[in-house]
């Protein structure tokens, strides 16, 4: 029997997939996806599975029926960065209204860039579904520019186009002038900003530019996918006992120790590490309920811990930092550790490639790519991860590996085996 033709095999994935999706959200009364401004922004959690099947499948035939200019043209085009510049450095989505319209000219006139460029720059965001344009000369929001009224979600969009963008063109030039660097003032970033100071030194010195990253962290860390409810629910934290405590290491602001303190009271002590900068007054962001459990402390993850506790969490730390350092501070761990103690990591599990959906891998590998660029550091397979560990010292011992369902971050439960 002959094959079934790719093509018609992703078309038949793409009808049955989006069938299940059509059919749940009628059911559910939920609006069908739509590009209206005031359109449900993402599928309900259940449906993600069909979500991935046709975000992959409809990439594939898209890209099966480009020519090989066309194809390359499409995934390497600059112009994205440049409109979205334009959008995010003039406030564009704040000067129309929600459910209003405004003109070209009306828009050149507040942001002082020429209205042709403003009306080319825009159509060209239009194609993409970013505003529309409902009568000639009219912009209005579709429901990806009404999310820039947001003023972090324009931050972390200018952040982007305005950091991440410049030092991207700079990666080659970077890792020839250092090759295989395992130092973060020797990036692409570095070489952008003319600088042989960290991205850290840089932003810490210039307070605009720090309040825009800043942004950027919690525009990613709402993300339901970064939800702290995952590290909540997938380690168990009652089995600890009575009067466990906990390390929080590079825990910013403790939102993740908050969660996990309110909803697991035999935790009787979370202590929240960071640099100075972050922690100073962060106390003051206690709840009520729970004053007296969650403490802050000004720590240097490269140097030796001297809090005793059950668990120290590195959430989303390590994957900003190369392996070289990664190790210094896993090592510095070492001298409060006792058999059993348990270092818990939460951080990005790059998939091997092709083994899961392609649309979430490329997400994953675009985040590398930044990793690089920023800090000289990257995203890490499970396999790197244990590779890292034992390098560390082999008595890191790897004893579950958890990636929950929905969530971007993967789980490493690691046993003190001293
Ligand atoms: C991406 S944020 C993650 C924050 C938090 N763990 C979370 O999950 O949202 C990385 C954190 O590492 C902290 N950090 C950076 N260098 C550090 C160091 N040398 N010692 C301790 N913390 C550090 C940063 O200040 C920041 O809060």
């Amino acid at each position: 029997m002959m094959a079934t033709p790719r093509i018609l095999e992703l078309a038949s994935s793409i009808l049955s997939s989006v069938t299940i999706i059509h059919d749940a959200l009628v059911a559910k009364q939920i609006p069908l996806p739509s590009f209206d401004e005031d359109a449900p922004e993402r599928l309900p959690h259940e449906l993600s599975d069909a979500g991935d099947a046709v975000l992959d499948a409809t990439a594939e035939l898209r890209d099966l029926l480009l020519c090989p200019i066309s194809l390359l043209h499409k995934h390497s085009s600059h112009n994205s960065a440049v409109y979205f510049q334009a959008i995010s450095r003039s406030r564009i989505p704040s000067l129309i209204p929600p459910k209003g319209r405004i003109s070209f000219a009306e828009i050149a006139n507040k942001t002082t860039l020429p209205e042709q460029i403003i009306t080319r720059l825009l159509r060209y965001a239009m194609t993409f579904h970013v505003f529309c344009e409902p009568e000639p000369g009219m912009v209005a929001h579709t429901k990806a520019s009404k999310a820039l009224l947001d003023a972090d979600t324009n931050d972390w969009l200018r952040t982007g186009t305005e950091e991440m963008f410049p030092a991207a063109t700079r990666l080659l030039d970077a890792v020839q002038k250092w090759p295989n660097s395992q130092e973060p003032n020797e990036t692409a970033f570095c070489l952008a900003n003319n600088t042989s100071q960290s991205i850290y030194e840089v932003l810490a010195s210039d307070p605009g530019r720090a309040k825009r990253f800043s942004a950027t962290m919690r525009v990613l860390a709402t993300k339901p996918e970064n939800d702290p409810c995952y590290i909540t629910d997938y380690y168990d934290w009652a089995a600890l006992g009575p009067n466990a405590h906990i390390v929080d290491i590079g825990g910013g602001h403790g939102h993740v120790s908050k969660a996990i303190a309110s909803k697991f009271p035999n935790i009787a002590q979370v202590t929240v590490q960071d640099i100075p900068g972050v922690v100073d007054g962060a106390e003051a962001g206690v709840p009520e309920q729970l004053k007296g459990r969650i403490f802050f402390q000004a720590y240097d993850m490269f140097s030796p811990q001297t809090v005793q506790a059950d668990v120290y969490i590195f959430r989303w730390v390590l994957h900003n930092w190369p392996d070289k350092y990664c190790i210094m501070a896993l090592k510095a761990q070492i001298p409060v550790l006792k058999a059993g103690s348990i270092v818990l990591i939460q951080d990005t599990l790059l998939p091997e490639p092709g083994t899961g959906s392609r649309w979430r891998e490329q997400g994953m590998r675009s985040t590398d790519l930044i990793m690089a660029v920023s800090f000289n550091s990257r995203e890490r397979t499970v396999a790197e991860w244990k590779a890292l560990l034992t390098e560390a010292d082999p008595r890191f011992a790897v004893k579950t590996v958890t990636e929950p369902k929905g969530s971007a971050l993967g789980i490493l439960v690691v046993e003190w085996a001293g």
